[in-house]
């Protein structure tokens, strides 16, 4: 990504409109305390030339310019303490404004499409890090204005004494100043060419210390060779930076004899011109304070406008994440009315992307209120996508659902979600307490642990809940220590798979009052007598409710009110249990392959 001055421009812009808008009452202070850091060096300089003056005339007074030395020592010790202290106070509050914005921004988009983007995955990742940088853009506004105060003062001091000299440590900054300049350009270049590095290396070192591929990667020895993979990332990265920093050496090496130079023959004039008498010992002292002020600014300067640059570029993927269009089309004032009909797919065609194949291709199915419809079908035949549509994490590339007869386009998505409730396929298990875990469902049932329970036992897991050392206060997760209490530490318990699940059904259950109930495999991580009873569980639950049941076992679903299959994106039978073994097609046909191998495997 090319981000040219008018971007970087804007950025600024942006950022210093974050830094404001977070730190009203902390941005002036912090600006005035900073320009006053940089004026006591430079009054510092001309009271000491004015003390030296005077000391070398006759009856010269220097009681005042003493008083005032020691005033601006003190605000040169204590100012900057202050400007510390304000720059972190500052960058911490932007700080958290910024982050606030960022992760309200990833939740506008309300869909899955921009999630399963890598370029936006990458992009939400560097804009997190970019974020992570504001309280850095503070520092680098202090340094930008300090520098520049320095700058304008020692170098206004100087022409006062000889402009001559001005132009001479002058001549040897400006170059100095536009080697930075190009040289940040160049570097900001290279950072973002190694960033493709850096997200490997974290990629494979995300896996080798994370616990998801802990298992896979002792049994199957791969630690070694991940770790290859990763080292030659970080050699890579390496390696171009090694490249720019051997081209700033050189740069920074001339420039340093350069300025150095014109610092020795300031010295040389100054020092011979004294003796001529044509200037005075507190001029000399003043020229040196002034040659070393102007350089210490202006490494200051130039180390304020690279990191800037670098953390500006940084910005604009915050701005970007922040400014992008949500990736479904917003409704904002529609409502999901009580189902009372029911919900119809209307020849719905989806694909992931256009670069996908179709998954669906003219889906026609009803699910009527008040009943169970059961969706099967093989492998990869679309009825995980079908659920996801339904909840409207995408819309249909063509074709409609309609919710009572109103498209679901047409409906805030947060209104539709509030009536569904689900157990997806590849539900999550979060490292919090059970309780919570069941929680999150709803989230009005934190804390009512009667709520809580009722959902429990309805999944077949209260007794192990209430089993555990704490029982629904358990954490499950071993990954971090709970609670705030440091001395009495809440060790946390893993559950199984199939615990995992019932976890998972009770956090589906404890939506109560839902008009639509989504079970995407509720039993596939269970043993088949746990299997048997949770699909018992369900068909009771099920019982004058709406749902939509997805299940490979076939026995599972043989009550349902309607079965449709899916094959290649269409639904190609559909009726009851009965209706379709007498059809004799393919669910016929799979269901008695099914029946027999269960029947084989009993002695
Ligand atoms: N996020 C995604 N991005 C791109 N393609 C996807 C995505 N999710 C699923 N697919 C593809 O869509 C097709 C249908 O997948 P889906 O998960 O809906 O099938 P399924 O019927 O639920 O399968 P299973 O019975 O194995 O769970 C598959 O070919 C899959 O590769």
């Amino acid at each position: 990504m090319r981000v040219g001055a008018a971007g970087l421009w804007a950025a600024a812009v942006r950022a210093v409109a974050l830094i404001w808008r977070s730190a009203r009452a902390g941005v002036p202070v912090f600006i005035a305390l900073t320009l006053a850091a940089s004026a006591a060096p430079i009054a510092t300089a001309w009271l000491t030339k004015t003390v030296i003056d005077r000391l070398t005339t006759p009856h010269g007074a220097v009681g005042g310019p003493a008083l005032g030395l020691a005033a601006t020592g003190l605000a040169a010790a204590a100012l900057p303490v202050g400007v510390h202290y304000l720059r972190a106070q500052i960058g911490r509050s932007a700080g958290l404004a910024g982050t606030d914005r960022l992760f309200a921004a990833a939740e506008r988009q309300v869909g899955l499409r921009n999630f399963e983007d890598p370029a936006y995955q990458d992009r939400l990742r560097l804009a997190q890090e970019g974020v992570g940088r504001v309280p850095e853009i503070v520092d680098g506004i202090g340094g930008g204005l300090g520098g520049a105060a320095s700058l304008l003062g020692f170098l206004g001091s100087l022409l006062l004494i000889s402009p001559a000299m001005t132009a001479v440590v002058l001549a040897a900054a400006v170059p100095a100043l536009a080697a930075e300049i190009l040289l940040t350009r160049r570097r900001s270049a290279m950072e973002w060419s190694i960033e493709r590095y850096h997200r490997r290396e974290y990629f494979y070192g995300q896996l080798l210390t994370g616990t998801a591929a802990a298992t896979e990667i002792r049994l199957f020895g791969i630690g070694a060779f991940l770790r290859g993979l990763m080292m030659r990332e970080r050699r890579s990265a390496n390696a171009e930076s090694r490249r720019m920093d051997l081209r700033e050496l050189r740069t920074q090496g001339g420039l340093t004899v350069m300025s150095a130079a014109a610092a020795g023959a300031g010295l040389w004039w100054a020092v011979t011109a004294a003796r001529r008498g044509e200037i005075g010992i507190g001029d000399v002292s003043m020229f040196l304070a002034a040659v070393v002020g102007v350089q210490g600014a202006l490494g200051t300067l130039t180390a304020a406008i690279s990191g800037g640059q670098a953390r500006l570029l940084a910005f604009t993927h915050f701005i970007a994440v922040t400014d992008a269009e949500p990736d479904l089309p917003r409704a904002l004032d529609g409502e999901a009315p009580p189902l009372r009909r029911g919900i119809e797919l209307q020849d719905v065609w989806f694909r992931y992307s256009d670069d996908h194949p179709w998954v669906l291709r003219g889906v026609d199915l009803t699910i009527p209120q008040g009943r169970a419809v059961a969706l099967v079908g093989l492998n990869g035949a679309g009825k995980s996508t079908l659920v996801k549509l339904l909840c409207r994490m995408y819309d249909p590339s063509k074709g409609r659902i309609l919710w009572d007869g109103v498209d679901l386009r047409d409906i805030p998505p947060a209104r539709l979600r509030e009536r569904i409730s689900a157990v997806f396929q590849d539900h999550m298990n979060y490292d919090m307490t059970a309780g919570e875990n069941i929680a999150l469902g709803d989230l009005t049932a934190l804390g009512d642990r009667d709520r809580l329970r009722r959902a429990a036992v309805s999944a077949g897991i209260d007794g192990k809940l209430s089993s555990l050392p704490r029982g629904y206060d358990t954490p499950l997760t071993r990954m971090f220590v709970l609670g705030s209490d440091q001395e009495d530490p809440v060790t946390g318990v893993v559950l199984s798979g199939g615990q995992w699940q019932r976890l998972a059904l009770a956090r589906a259950l404890v939506r109560e009052g839902r008009d639509l109930m989504i079970l995407d495999e509720p039993g596939s991580g269970l043993d088949p007598e746990a299997e048997q009873e949770v699909h018992a569980r369900m068909r009771e639950h099920r019982d004058g409710r709406t749902s939509l049941l997805i299940s490979h076992r076939l026995s599972a679903v043989r009550d349902a009110d309607r079965i449709a299959v899916l094959r290649d994106g269409r639904i190609v039978e559909h009726g009851t249990h009965d209706a379709l073994l007498a059809a004799d097609g393919g669910y016929a046909r799979l269901f008695r392959l099914q029946a027999a191998g269960y029947q084989q495997e009993v002695p």
